[in-house]
């Protein structure tokens, strides 16, 4: 029936002020009112309907996106919305595009790594989308190892020229978003040549398509490289590759902030870090960690409410059967997921804050906590995506059957979600990078150099290799200090025997190739430090509502244990806590799922998802999930007519063929 909130009663049940929680979630009250009138100026808009996406062929898809984006900039002209609130409009309209790396990275890479004079002459361009630019790193043959690019700049001083070549078909540019079949432009990265000599990588701004018919430009071949994973999802994207046949740009079009080449081919190196050329990814990769908890958030509240809504055995005297959230299993695969996701939000929080601190002491000179910012966003991007991703699926699997129905939102959300644990650098090297940076500050301990920001805990070594946990019964793992100190013992232990392996190697590449999984695993370890550390660090700021504190608690209690749980063997193994304690963890665990069962509806409606973003019948904010679903399956195409096409070629032959061996 419409209009009936079949969740109503769940919704009685809150403990707290779900309004106040909205503005925890949201990071401000100016973030809530601003997410909250674009979201419903989205979802008011037929021009950004969803319905049929997961229908369309491809091209149609495509072509429905560019609608879509077309229509998307004219509005934000016409209500001349802010920066901020163009970005809420794109996170709303909830459809991958080109527009994405030509705001997300291409003008970007132009402010990160331009010279002011090229920022000038670029950017007024790029803003208005009189040109439109995407970001061609990855080639076909490499994608992780950015130092082995072969796509050749070569410097032509008779014309003061770079010529832009692809020698080798693994040279082809390949996945660039945008590229296949919009951009006119590229931030190219390629290998610098001058006067004989490779420079290693560099940026270009590199013109491909002419801004009159769109054509290619001479020299150029390029194109999509095909369908990708899932119905619809990421295929609204035109992934593309590319080719050069000498292409000559100006010398100017060099992004020349890390380093030049004059008039007469002089390679010259600014006094910035050459890793200023890696800056958009970190950049991107920041933005990537706020998105986790969007994505996680989303199939949380799915299932959560589905999971309220969904009945199966236990009926007593004919009366309702048991909801399924009700199941202690349900709980301990769902709870922490919804644990995570309010985790990564307020770790997404502190990392944009720790990058926006990065990016201020870029522009006065100081270097210095580049690496941190390096090690956190590779280390938190690989964490906080891969949990996501896993975590999507699991919610799939918690709505049963129907998860699986695209009309649940899950499979498309999935297909969409999962490239993240690839893109902007592969979630393992990523890990391994976090790792180098664990080794060379556990290397640095003895010499004087204090650790600071997230590894400051290795400071406190001595006290961390010998110390043991102190939790005597099970409420004892709710005291911060008692969590803190049990994730940096697990961190620093772990750390510590790597580089007590590694140092058994002549050849440290050797040991670090040979040892690769445990550094891994501790660099997983110490990115769950972060989170945990941030998530109590929340915990101790002024939160006001009733209630608000107290839920925060819970869910981070559950984020903590749950973690525990899962890795009992690094702290059983690492001898920080007993078997008695890892026990007394789980008793707490479970209590703690039972504090949250009667919140868990307030809880997903805190993220405050219209039914339009969430677009889900399993989700549906009022619970009527079997109408809506019975609805929506005969709305498939293939239920147009009674009788399926292709019967009289090919059912009808198969049921006389069947009739005559019946008679034989
Ligand atoms: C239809 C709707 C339309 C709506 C329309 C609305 C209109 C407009 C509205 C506005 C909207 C705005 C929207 C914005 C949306 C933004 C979203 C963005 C979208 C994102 C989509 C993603 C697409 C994907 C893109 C890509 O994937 S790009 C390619 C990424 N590639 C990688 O990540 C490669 C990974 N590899 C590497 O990074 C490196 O090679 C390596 C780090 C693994 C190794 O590098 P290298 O070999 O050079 O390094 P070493 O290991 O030797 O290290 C050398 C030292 O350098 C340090 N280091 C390494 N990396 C960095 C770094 N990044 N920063 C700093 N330092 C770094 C190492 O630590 C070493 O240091 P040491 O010497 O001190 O040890
Ligand atoms: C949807 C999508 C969009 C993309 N958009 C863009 C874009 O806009 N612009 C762009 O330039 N690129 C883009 N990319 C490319 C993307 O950045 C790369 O795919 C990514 O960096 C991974 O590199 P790879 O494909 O070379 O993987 P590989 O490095 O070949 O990885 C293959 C396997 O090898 C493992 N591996 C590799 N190196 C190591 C190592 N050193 N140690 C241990 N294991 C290792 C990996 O863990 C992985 O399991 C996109 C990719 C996707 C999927």
């Amino acid at each position: 029936m419409e209009g009936v909130d079949y969740l109503a009663d769940e919704r009685k049940k809150a403990e707290f002020d779900v309004n106040e929680m909205k503005i925890v979630w949201a990071g401000s009250r100016h973030n809530f009112e601003l997410s909250d009138r674009i979201s419903k100026l989205v979802a008011n808009d037929p021009g950004f309907s969803k319905e049929g996406r997961t229908m369309l062929p491809r091209k149609e898809l495509f072509k429905n996106t560019l609608r879509k984006a077309t229509y998307a900039w004219k509005r934000i002209i016409e209500l001349r919305l802010s920066e901020e609130e163009a970005a809420k409009l794109r996170h709303f309209v909830d459809e991958p595009a080109f527009t994405d790396l030509h705001w997300g990275m291409f003008i970007p890479a132009i402010k990160g790594q331009g010279t002011d004079e090229q920022q000038k002459k670029w950017l007024p361009l790029a803003y208005k989308m009189q040109i439109i630019g995407c970001y061609a790193q990855t080639e076909l043959g490499h994608g992780s190892n950015v130092q082995g690019l072969e796509t050749t700049a070569t410097f032509d001083p008779q014309t003061d020229e770079f010529v832009i070549h692809s020698p080798t078909l693994t040279s082809s540019k390949w996945w660039p978003g945008g590229l296949g079949k919009v951009s006119t432009h590229a931030v190219v990265y390629a290998r610098l040549i001058t006067n004989g000599k490779d420079y290693g990588i560099n940026g270009f701004i590199v013109q491909l398509r002419s801004l009159e018919d769109h054509k290619p430009l001479p020299g150029v071949t390029v194109g999509d490289i095909g369908l990708k994973f899932g119905n619809g999802a990421y295929n609204t994207m035109d992934n593309g590759v590319l080719r050069f046949d000498h292409v000559r740009i100006p010398r100017d079009q060099m992004l020349m902030r890390v380093s030049q080449v004059t008039r007469e081919g002089k390679y010259v190196q600014s006094d910035v870090p050459r890793q200023l050329l890696y800056g958009t990814m970190v950049y991107v990769r920041q933005t990537i960690v706020s998105d986790a908890s969007n994505a996680l958030s989303r199939a949380v509240c799915i299932a959560t409410r589905y999971s309220a809504v969904r009945r199966q055995f236990g009926s007593q005297n004919g009366g309702q059967e048991i909801q399924v959230i009700d199941y202690k299993t349900q709980q301990n695969r769902l709870f922490p997921l919804l644990a995570s996701a309010y985790a990564f939000r307020f770790v997404g929080e502190w990392l944009k804050w720790l990058y926006t601190d990065v990016t201020q002491r870029l522009q006065a000179n100081d270097f210095s906590t580049l690496p941190e910012a390096h090690a956190c966003t590779a280390g938190l991007k690989s964490l906080t995506t891969t949990a996501t991703a896993d975590g999507i699926e699991e919610c799939r699997k918690l709505c049963g059957g129907h998860g699986y129905l695209c009309s649940s939102g899950l499979p498309e959300l999935f297909a969409v979600y999962v490239p993240a644990c690839t893109y902007e650098g592969d979630n393992t090297v990523l890990l391994l990078q976090v790792a180098r940076f664990l080794m060379k500050t556990v290397s640095q301990l003895g010499s004087g150099k204090k650790p600071v920001g997230t590894i400051a805990y290795m400071g406190r070594i001595e006290h961390l290799m010998q110390c043991r946990s102190d939790v005597k019964q099970a409420k004892d793992w709710l005291k911060p200090s008692a969590v803190v100190e049990a994730f940096e013992a697990r961190a620093a232990r772990m750390s510590v025997a790597c580089a007590q392996n590694l140092s058994k190697f002549d050849n440290p590449e050797e040991g670090f190739a040979e040892l690769a999984a445990d550094l891994a695993e501790a660099a997983v370890a110490h990115c769950q430090l972060i989170v945990v550390s941030k998530f109590i660090e929340k915990l101790q700021q002024d939160i006001p509502g009733e209630g608000v504190k107290q839920q925060l608690e819970v869910l981070c209690g559950i984020y903590y244990l749950f973690l525990l749980h899962k890795h009992q063997g690094d702290f059983l193994g690492t001898g920080y806590i007993t078997s008695k304690q890892a026990s007394l963890a789980n008793d707490q665990l479970r209590a703690l799922y039972s504090q949250l069962r009667p919140n868990a509806i307030s809880l997903v409606d805190a993220f405050n998802y219209t039914d339009h973003f969430l677009d889900s019948i399993l989700g549906r904010y009022d619970g009527n999930v079997y109408p809506k679903l019975y609805e929506a399956a005969w709305k498939d195409p293939l239920n147009q007519s009674d009788i399926a096409d292709g019967f009289h070629e090919y059912i009808r032959p198969l049921l006389k063929q069947q009739l005559r061996t019946a008679r034989l």
